[in-house]
């Protein structure tokens, strides 16, 4: 097939086919638009080292164990540092997590007017949207997002079809019980104690992303995900085996030289969790959002499932008033994570540019 900017609309986005559907159907050349600028590839040129990076592994049920002091350590290390880690025994079993990236692929894998059903416009709820990033930075990737305000709007409006719903459920659960424990322990570490009023701050709005990466004609020309941070608290990514994250290193150390771009290989049956602007602005700084990106795989597509946890959209976020006193000053002025995220999706995929936003730059 060949297509025209015009007709590869209507085909991608209009009729439902995502770029999913384009390869199925036999693509051979990468349409133009997709094409991206030399400096958003992701490539050896642009310094990605595909070598593995060890990132920090905790082992969650070392929380409720003697070791406790050492995993809580080693967990406050890690988001002061690197920002990324993997998390094992974490609660959420291999069945689980099979049956959710299969949800994921039977998802794309349907024909597309089964999909557009949840596109932005017509889908029965705004809480669900099928899409791809057609027009924005014309990324290689359709996606399925679910957001959660309660059990029972997610039996009403999430799509019941090949399991997603009832998986995706059990997934939130589990991660969220995991979510408010990590922060308890990065809280403590700020001489803050967690309790359930502040889940609304923390964790106030939720939702979980169903992603698949087809491959492409040329891997090399296309991207996944551009160069972004999470905007809220925390992320828990569950991934299939083909890999493609790549991580910013934050500062000079272990991981690497500050600036370098690191591969994270998959670690079966191990979650991975990074820390969201959100949480970098709360600390005053102390813990680290981490910009990242996700590559075209070169012969098989690829899923991922990421649970966002992000403030209430009418929370205002600011620098913790404890640790404001400790440091001196607040790095960050106050907004709505409502502005935020607005002021971050307005931009487009550019680095931990939005963060620019909240800066206090002056003296
Ligand atoms: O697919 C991945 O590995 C990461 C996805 C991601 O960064 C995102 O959805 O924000
Ligand atoms: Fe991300």
């Amino acid at each position: 097939m060949d297509f025209d900017t015009i007709n590869l609309f209507d085909f991608v986005v209009k009729e439902g086919n995502g770029v999913k559907g384009l390869i199925d159907s036999g693509l051979s050349k990468v349409p133009d638009v997709y094409i991206q600028p030399v400096h958003q590839r992701i490539n050896k040129t642009n310094n990605v080292d595909a070598q593995i990076a060890p990132l920090p592994l905790i082992d969650f049920s070392g929380l409720d164990g003697p070791e406790h002091d050492q995993v809580e350590k080693t967990l406050v290390k890690a988001a002061e540092t690197v920002g990324f880690f993997h998390v094992v025994n974490h609660g959420l079993t291999v069945h689980v997590i099979e049956e959710l990236k299969d949800a994921a692929r039977q998802f794309f894998n349907q024909p597309p007017e089964k999909k557009l059903v949840y596109q932005k416009g017509v889908s029965p709820s705004p809480l669900v949207t099928y899409g791809t990033s057609f027009g924005h930075s014309f990324e290689w990737r359709d996606y399925l997002s679910m957001i959660y305000n309660s059990d029972d709007d997610a039996y009403k409006y999430w799509p019941d079809q090949c399991n997603c719903r009832e998986v995706v459920l059990k997934y939130m659960k589990t991660s969220t019980k995991m979510a408010r424990r990590i922060l308890e322990v990065l809280m403590k570490n700020l001489g803050v104690e967690l309790d359930d009023s502040m889940d609304e701050t923390y964790m106030g709005f939720m939702l979980v992303t169903m992603n698949i990466y087809p491959t492409s004609p040329d891997p090399e020309l296309t991207v996944g995900i551009g160069k972004h941070s999470d905007l809220g608290t925390l992320t828990i990514l569950v991934q299939d085996d083909i890999g493609g994250l790549s991580i910013k290193v934050q500062e000079d150390g272990e991981f690497g030289k500050k600036g370098e771009w690191i591969e994270v290989p998959p670690i079966p049956g191990a979650l991975l969790i990074n820390i969201g602007d959100a949480l970098q602005v709360i600390s005053n700084g102390k813990y680290q959002s981490v910009e990242h990106q996700v590559r075209t795989p070169n012969t098989q597509s690829r899923v991922s499932v990421p649970c966002f946890f992000n403030p209430g959209l009418m929370v205002k976020i600011g620098p913790l008033r404890k640790v404001v006193e400790k440091d001196g000053k607040a790095k960050y002025k106050e907004c709505l994570f409502q502005d935020y995220k607005n002021h971050a999706f307005g931009q487009g995929h550019q680095g931990k540019k939005s963060l620019d936003f909240v800066k206090i730059t002056s003296p």
